[in-house]
């Protein structure tokens, strides 16, 4: 699905390498500390960061050069990247054509996907009227109208209280059952990374390292991780 080679992405005296496969279907979580380039490395999966060495494939595909809307991926930010001024309908409609203009089966996908995150009834409120939970729920349900096969999100649900997380994880491992999509997850919670990704990537030392298995990196975590973890390092 995901190919880095010989990926080096330069900013400010800041370097990251990466050199690493994400399999299809795969849900992979992206932890590491502070500053590490975790959000550097999906913005250059998506391709609003530039890279410097190396190619980035999707899906058998050179997509190094290719502007962030012709790359096979949706991308989720903390702040659910939603327009305040359009209703949760017209945020999700974006996902299907950026000028809105929607034929009578978009609008039915639209509404259909909102009824699947459980936002019937919400459909013409703008995000400033809806709770954070529901902005998210809005947010995911452009990724599923878009079908994209790559769906990377960037610590999405931070802002949110742990049941209402936990509710919003489920409903993520849901939408991706349904579509079959790719996962790239930024997290700084151990706990989201065990619940929904079996492979990890650490990133950590100007590297974003090939996925591991989830479970026996938190288990037997390397230096690099221990620290951040607040684990004793002997
Ligand atoms: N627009 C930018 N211009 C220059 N340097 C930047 C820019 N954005 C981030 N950086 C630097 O790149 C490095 C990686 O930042 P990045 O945001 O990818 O880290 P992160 O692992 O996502 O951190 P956090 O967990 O705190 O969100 C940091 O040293 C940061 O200061």
């Amino acid at each position: 699905m995901l190919t880095l080679e010989g990926l080096v992405i330069r900013q400010d005296g800041f370097e990251l390498s990466a050199d690493l496969h994400v399999p299809d279907g795969a849900r992979v979580a992206v932890i590491g500390p502070s500053g590490a380039g975790k959000s550097t490395l999906l913005n250059a999966v998506a391709g609003f960061q530039p890279v410097d060495e190396g190619r980035i494939r999707m899906q058998g595909r050179d997509v190094t050069g290719l502007a962030p809307g012709k790359r096979p991926v949706s991308m989720l930010f903390q702040d659910n990247n939603l327009f305040p001024h359009l209703s949760a309908a017209q945020n999700v409609g974006l996902g299907l054509r950026p000028d809105l203009r929607l034929d009578a089966a978009q609008r039915a996908r639209v509404a259909q996907a909102l009824e699947r995150v459980g936002l019937q009834g919400l459909e013409g409120r703008k995000p400033g009227q809806l709770s954070g939970g529901q902005a998210s729920r809005v947010a995911l349900a452009r990724v599923l109208v878009q079908g994209r096969g790559l769906v990377l999100l960037d610590e999405p649900f931070a802002a949110l209280g742990p049941a209402l997380k936990a509710e919003m994880l489920d409903l993520l491992e849901e939408v991706l059952d349904e579509t079959g999509a790719t996962l790239l997850l930024v997290t700084h919670d151990p706990a989201d990374a065990l619940r929904i990704a079996p492979q990890t990537i650490l990133v950590a030392d100007g590297w974003a390292n090939a996925p591991v298995a989830t479970a026996q990196l938190f288990a037997d975590p390397p230096l690099a991780l221990r620290s951040y973890l607040g684990v004793p390092k002997s």
